[in-house]
């Protein structure tokens, strides 16, 4: 079957700004010549033993689950989902749920900051002729995407509220995405939004939904403006860290030509 392949994750790199400072990754290369050094003192290896003294490249990386392309689990939200029950890790997420029809939501149109309604996610479903079914993978195209690797990248974009996040997790949709740093909209916009107002429960409104619900999100997805809104599949498996908050993931698109 003629298909296309879109690579819907950013590579995990320190060479450009991704997370906020002081919280994005650290990657030590090893060259070829240090690694023949290990392997040398590792394995005792006589002069001459490696091919051109060559030892094997490696990466010694410093990152949280939450550097890179990731897909976060309901215990990233709370301790607690579904109204009481213990939040799953990221290596229990059902990995039925990782592969499905995906949906595409431009919002890159929305202003930074801003908080994504139901009705706004009712009328781009419209606007692109999807009825959303239970399985669906959403993924929200914002500001943000264009942005990626530049100072201005964690504070763009709009993001999803609680509202919007129950109004996909109510219609079975339980894995979703944003190339957005955070699936709410820039943190520090809701607490400037929050202080003057006081009404606190807006901080981090769309992941503590999943308090009441259960469901996954990817941040720092790549791409997204090359998808149709759908008639595509997305398969997105998350690497098992044991009792994780989050795993990192390398999601794709599958479009048939
Ligand atoms: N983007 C994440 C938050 C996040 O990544 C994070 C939150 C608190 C402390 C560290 C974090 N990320 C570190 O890489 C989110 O809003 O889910």
């Amino acid at each position: 079957m003629p298909r296309k392949i879109i690579d819907l994750a950013v590579s995990l790199t320190d060479k450009v700004q991704s997370d906020p400072p002081g919280l994005g990754p650290q990657i030590t290369y090893v060259d070829h010549t240090a690694g023949a050094k290990e392997f040398s003192s590792m394995f005792d290896l006589p002069e001459g033993a490696l091919r051109d003294n060559a030892g094997a490249a490696v990466e010694r990386c410093e990152i949280t689950t939450h550097n890179g392309t990731h897909m976060d689990a309901p215990w990233h939200y709370h301790p607690t989902m579904n109204g009481g029950e213990r939040a799953i890790t990221i290596d229990e997420i059902p990995l039925e749920w990782c592969f499905g029809p995906g949906v595409k939501l431009d919002f890159r149109d929305r202003p930074n900051g801003h908080t994504i309604s139901a009705a706004e996610v009712e009328a781009e479903l419209q606007r692109i002729g999807h009825s959303l079914q239970p399985g669906d993978i959403v993924l929200v195209n914002t500001a943000a995407g264009a942005r990626y690797g530049q100072p201005d990248y964690v504070g763009t974009g709009c993001g999803m509220g609680r509202e919007a996040t129950l109004y996909l997790t109510e219609r079975g949709v339980r894995v979703c995405g944003t190339d957005g740093w955070s699936w709410d909209p820039p943190l520090m916009t809701q607490a400037a939004r929050a202080r003057e107002t006081g009404d606190w429960s807006i901080f981090w409104e769309g992941h503590k939904a999943g308090a009441d619900s259960v469901y996954c999100h990817m941040e720092k997805l790549a791409n997204l403006d090359q998808l149709p809104g759908s008639g595509f599949e997305v398969i997105a498996l998350p690497v098992k860290v044991a009792n994780g908050s989050a795993g990192w993931c390398r999601p794709v698109a599958i479009l048939s030509t």
